[in-house]
């Protein structure tokens, strides 16, 4: 399969070559980049069909309710009308939305004059409900003829179960504002991961493919012993990884900063019936240092941090509460390696890299790795 806007879209940079070509150039990346540490790097796990695999699909419009992801680098709407990472129904809502958009002179967002209202859709999926929550992000908190809108949207597709306004009014290129009205529905959607259901809101964070998500989590967890006292779920999200693995622990911790996803873990606490888990909406390293500092006993932790990484206070903190067992989930390899290296000279041994294709003809991989102490 080919992508006629690769070059100008830039978002993947393997699409137009064989899949196989892309995992052979992941492999040598990460076997280059932990190279260092000595250890057994994995062979990628790649997917059967990489395409159509994004649950989570964002669009900007031009002034000619054209619509598309900007070209890199810049603002400028690059169109098309179906991408290969999303799934047909995806590009097909969006359509709808657009031909709506232009029926009902919906004005479109000018961001060099900072005038009209719409700025972008953002659409999640639920990959085993099927079930779709749309989001129009707008400047204007009033969405004018919103009734009719949301009404053809939802004959046309039956499977979107949401419909939510979010206002932003920023002058900054970040998509969602955190003002929210729910236009049509609850707000939001449910999904099934490992046999768990979870809730999905807009802005809460949610791996956008499925089904390596589960391969991961399995693989991650499966590298914990089966029991365990206490487990620190940090940068926990809408608390995923922890309520799958709380079957291992007996009292589990999860930490995040953004609170709309606390609203949502302690949602899925209660909706898969899972009682010896509790949410903290904190930073991880401020939350870690205070921990270390009270001399809480912690036997294995889990920590799954943003593309940046973590920070030197987080591990520090950690190390000094030293856990038997620290796995490390990544989406961003260099960082993690930083801070595996940090780690290595608080007495953490890392063990093998396995390496996931979760953004399959990107450049980006996912890596798990299992730290231990020295002494263990
Ligand atoms: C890669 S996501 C992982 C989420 C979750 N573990 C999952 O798999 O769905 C990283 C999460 O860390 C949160 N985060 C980012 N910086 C943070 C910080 N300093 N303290 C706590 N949470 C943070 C983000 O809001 C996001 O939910």
């Amino acid at each position: 399969m080919n992508c006629t806007i690769a070059k100008k879209c830039g978002g993947c940079a393997y699409i137009n070559n064989p899949y196989a070509y892309s995992l052979e150039k992941k492999n040598q990346a990460m076997q280059k980049l932990f190279a260092p540490l000595h250890i057994k790097v994995h062979p990628i796990v790649g997917m059967k069909d990489p395409y159509g695999y994004r649950n989570k699909v964002i669009v900007a419009f031009n002034k000619n309710y054209e619509y598309g992801l900007y070209e890199e680098n810049s603002h400028r709407v690059i169109p098309y009308t179906h991408c290969l990472l999303h799934d047909e129904e995806s590009d097909a809502i969006i359509q709808k939305i657009a031909f709506l958009f232009k029926k009902y002179h919906v004005s479109i967002y000018d961001e060099k004059r900072h005038r009209g209202d719409i700025r972008h859709v953002l659409l999640r999926r639920g990959a085993v409900s099927k079930q779709y929550l749309v989001t129009i992000v707008s400047a204007n908190p009033v969405f004018k003829g919103s009734k009719n809108f949301c009404n053809s949207l939802v004959k046309t597709f039956p499977h979107i179960q949401s419909i939510v306004l979010n206002i932003n009014k920023r002058q900054t290129s970040i998509v969602l504002g955190q003002e929210e009205k729910v236009l049509y529905g609850k707000g939001y959607i449910v999904d099934t991961l490992c046999n768990l259901t979870f809730k999905i809101s807009s802005q809460s964070f949610y791996q956008i493919n499925h089904d390596q998500c589960e391969a991961l989590y399995t693989k991650a967890l499966s590298l914990l012993p089966d029991t365990i006292d206490t487990l620190y779920d940090t940068y926990c999200g809408i608390g995923t990884i922890g309520l799958i693995g709380s079957r291992k622990a007996k009292q589990v911790i999860g930490i995040e900063r953004n609170k709309d996803a606390i609203k949502d873990a302690n949602t899925n606490k209660k909706m898969n019936k899972i009682n010896h888990i509790s949410f903290l909406c904190d930073d991880a390293t401020d939350f870690m240092v205070k921990a270390a500092r009270s001399h809480e006993h912690v036997d294995a932790l889990i920590m799954d941090p943003p593309r940046s990484g973590s920070t030197s206070a987080f591990i520090k903190a950690a190390a000094s509460l030293s856990p038997q067992y620290i796995l490390y989930i990544s989406c961003g390899p260099e960082t993690q390696m930083r801070d595996l290296q940090l780690f290595k000279k608080y007495g953490y041994v890392s063990h093998d890299v396995y390496p996931f294709d979760l953004f399959p003809h990107t450049k980006h991989v996912e890596t798990v790795v299992l730290m231990s102490r020295k002494d263990k």
